[in-house]
């Protein structure tokens, strides 16, 4: 048994603090919230996140940091990928020994494209930190709290921390590959909520599942040219973390990006979407960010760019829609073919 601190009582959040607790690791749920942590403790569910659940009886909630990581040798970051140089901050703080760092966030900052791992790597202090281990893949935390099956994606620049990591998590409900394409692993996660949103948003225009097929494939395509750029292995896109992710988070009803992207598709303002949401929408954060690094890097990214569009810049997404179709004339495996040549070269 390993006592574990999981930082962050949202959905995803509490759903892996369930996993940890079913496979009899101590496990305290942190909250910033003083009155959510004393009604999980009180009635044993997350009633605002995860309302049909029971949790696990030993699974405690606390809104104190520094008890709530005393003495444990993993901690789970579960926050949106904007609060995590904040909690790593505090982290810094209030944890004296090595410990494990696992995240499970999907976001790419603006401006500094950092991932979330990177974000950790700078901000902890080294003497804290015992390895820095991403977990991604088709994952809804709806799903997960029933303990319907799912499988997941460990990454590392160092593959035993990903072992570490993979041995915490894995049980018959939750199956955990490891993979050592941590830049792969959290750009598949994190690029795929834009394609989420355009996939909503298609939706909410009243196009089929033809529009949503290209979106998903097109979007794969674009991610792939972005990761292999930024040094991640291509193939990582068509697994879990990549192909996987985008299949569950473009047609799923649990999706906060394609729920996001639905409403907006059906006229609503961004702003009122955001709002009404209640929880977090990585992928408006994660598209200004790969618009800009799209731009940056000169790769062309012409989903995203339309998302950003309809986002930033007020543009009515039926006719960025128009503008996508009409494109000039191309050569499918254009660009990917020579990504996909120089593997096998190695
Ligand atoms: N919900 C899901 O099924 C999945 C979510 N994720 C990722 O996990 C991350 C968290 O997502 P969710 O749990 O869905 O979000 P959520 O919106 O359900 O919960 C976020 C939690 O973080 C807390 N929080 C926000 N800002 C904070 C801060 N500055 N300090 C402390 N706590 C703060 C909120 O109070 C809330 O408890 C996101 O990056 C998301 O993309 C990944 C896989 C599945
Ligand atoms: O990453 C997720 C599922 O794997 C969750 O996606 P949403 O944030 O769109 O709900």
């Amino acid at each position: 048994m390993t006592k574990i601190a999981v930082l962050g009582a949202g959905s995803w959040g509490t759903a892996l603090a369930m996993v940890l607790a079913d496979n009899g690791h101590e496990v305290r749920l942190w909250t910033h919230n003083k009155e959510q942590a004393a009604d999980i403790n009180a009635t044993n569910q997350n009633r605002r996140y995860l309302p049909e659940v029971t949790l696990p009886k030993d699974l405690i909630a606390y809104d104190d940091m520094k008890k709530a990581v005393e003495d444990v040798t993993a901690i789970v970051l579960v926050v949106p990928s904007k609060a995590t140089r904040e909690i790593c901050e505090k982290l810094n703080k209030v944890v004296s020994k090595p410990v494990i760092f696992i995240h499970g966030a999907k976001g790419i900052e603006p401006d500094t494209f950092y991932r979330v791992s990177v974000i950790m790597e700078k901000t902890l202090d080294k003497h804290i930190s015992n390895g820095i281990v991403a977990l991604s893949g088709p994952s809804h935390a709806e799903e997960v709290s029933k303990r319907h099956p799912t499988t997941v994606t460990v990454s590392s620049n160092v593959i035993e921390h990903a072992e570490h990591a993979q041995d915490l998590f894995i049980n018959k409900n939750f199956r955990v590959y490891t993979s050592p394409d941590l830049i792969g692993v959290e750009l598949g996660g994190a690029l795929k909520n834009i394609i989420a949103l355009g996939a909503g948003i298609s939706d909410g225009l009243g196009y089929g599942d033809n529009a949503k097929a290209a979106l998903i494939t097109r979007g794969l395509a674009e991610i792939t040219r972005l990761g292999a750029r930024m040094g991640a292995n291509p193939l990582t896109f068509i697994g879990l973390t990549g192909v996987g992710d985008l299949i569950v988070t473009c047609t799923s009803v649990h999706s906060r990006n394609w729920k996001a992207g639905h409403m907006l598709g059906q006229g609503a303002k961004l702003d009122d979407v955001l709002e009404s949401m209640g929880m977090v929408v990585e992928g408006v954060r994660t598209t200004k960010a790969a618009f800009q690094l799209a731009i940056l890097q000169k790769v062309e990214m012409p989903i995203t760019a339309g998302l950003y569009d309809v986002l930033f810049e007020n543009k009515d997404p039926k006719e960025v829609v128009d503008q996508l179709m009409s494109r000039v004339r191309r050569h499918e495996m254009e660009d990917l073919s020579s990504i996909m040549e120089d593997i096998y070269k190695g």
